[in-house]
């Protein structure tokens, strides 16, 4: 019997391949380009999901060109500093945490002309906690596919709703989730990963986005 409870990377392939199959379906009667978003909260599997699906469905394509463009939600990353970050409300970190205004402007480029310029935040760079928000020099340019999926922890939002034709939440134990997350980030996942991100994230997922305002629901069997 499986065990969805513990950390196994066939338990994101299974529900890559989930969705790899109604997005196939949506491809084929949608106008395009079709965009997705893939929210769920940090660590639930969204860039892993997100890179089976437009591998799976890129290597299917006849006509040999991409069909699914990813867009890296983390990219849109403008946090800032813990003092700024602690001086505002719930509310207040959601607007800010990543930059929706930039993701719309992308976004609506793309379904206008074709193409989407922007910029990425550095996670590189030594001044990553600072409120001065390094980004890349070089920006990232990129063409409309047929479809593109837009992944990251809050890219269903509502201020992004007109652009988005499917909504999509990654649904996963909060146990296995922290392990990924403990995995990823090593040291620097612990208490205050929690008191900064899980905050906002839980109120989005209960007060903004709860899971009625999804189309789809990408969650592991039920055990039994
Ligand atoms: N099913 C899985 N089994 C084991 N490890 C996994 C699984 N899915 C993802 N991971 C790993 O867990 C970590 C988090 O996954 P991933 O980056 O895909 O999640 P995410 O939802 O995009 O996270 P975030 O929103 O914080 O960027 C990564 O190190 C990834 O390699
Ligand atoms: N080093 C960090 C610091 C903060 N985050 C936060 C930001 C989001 O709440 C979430 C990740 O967003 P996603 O990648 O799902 O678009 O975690 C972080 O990821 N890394």
């Amino acid at each position: 019997m499986e065990n969805y409870n513990v950390m196994d990377i066939r338990n994101s392939q299974y529900l890559a391949h989930r969705l790899t199959g109604d997005l196939r379906s949506l491809l084929s009667v949608g106008t395009a380009p079709i965009v997705v978003a893939l929210d769920g909260p940090s660590g639930s599997g969204k860039s892993t999901i997100a890179t089976i699906v437009a591998d799976t469905l890129n290597a299917e394509s006849m006509a040999g060109g991409a069909v699914v463009t990813v867009i890296e939600g983390d990219q849109f990353y403008r946090g800032g500093s813990a003092t700024t970050w602690d001086k505002w409300s719930v509310g207040e970190k959601m607007n800010h945490v990543m930059d929706w205004r930039c993701q719309r402007t992308l976004l609506k480029s793309l379904l206008d002309t074709g193409v989407g310029i922007w910029r990425s935040f550095d996670w590189d760079s030594e001044d990553w906690d600072t409120d001065m928000i390094p980004l890349k020099p070089e920006p990232n340019c990129c063409v409309a596919t047929p479809m593109v999926l837009l992944e990251g922890v809050y890219s269903a939002r509502p201020q992004l709703a007109d652009l988005v034709d499917l909504r999509v939440l990654v649904k996963i134990p909060d146990a296995v989730r922290h392990d990924q997350l403990r995995q990823r980030e090593g040291g620097a996942y612990g208490s205050d990963w929690d008191s900064r991100w899980a905050e906002i994230e839980d109120y989005y997922f209960a007060e903004v986005m709860p899971e009625e305002a999804y189309d789809l629901i990408l969650a592991l069997p039920a055990e039994g």
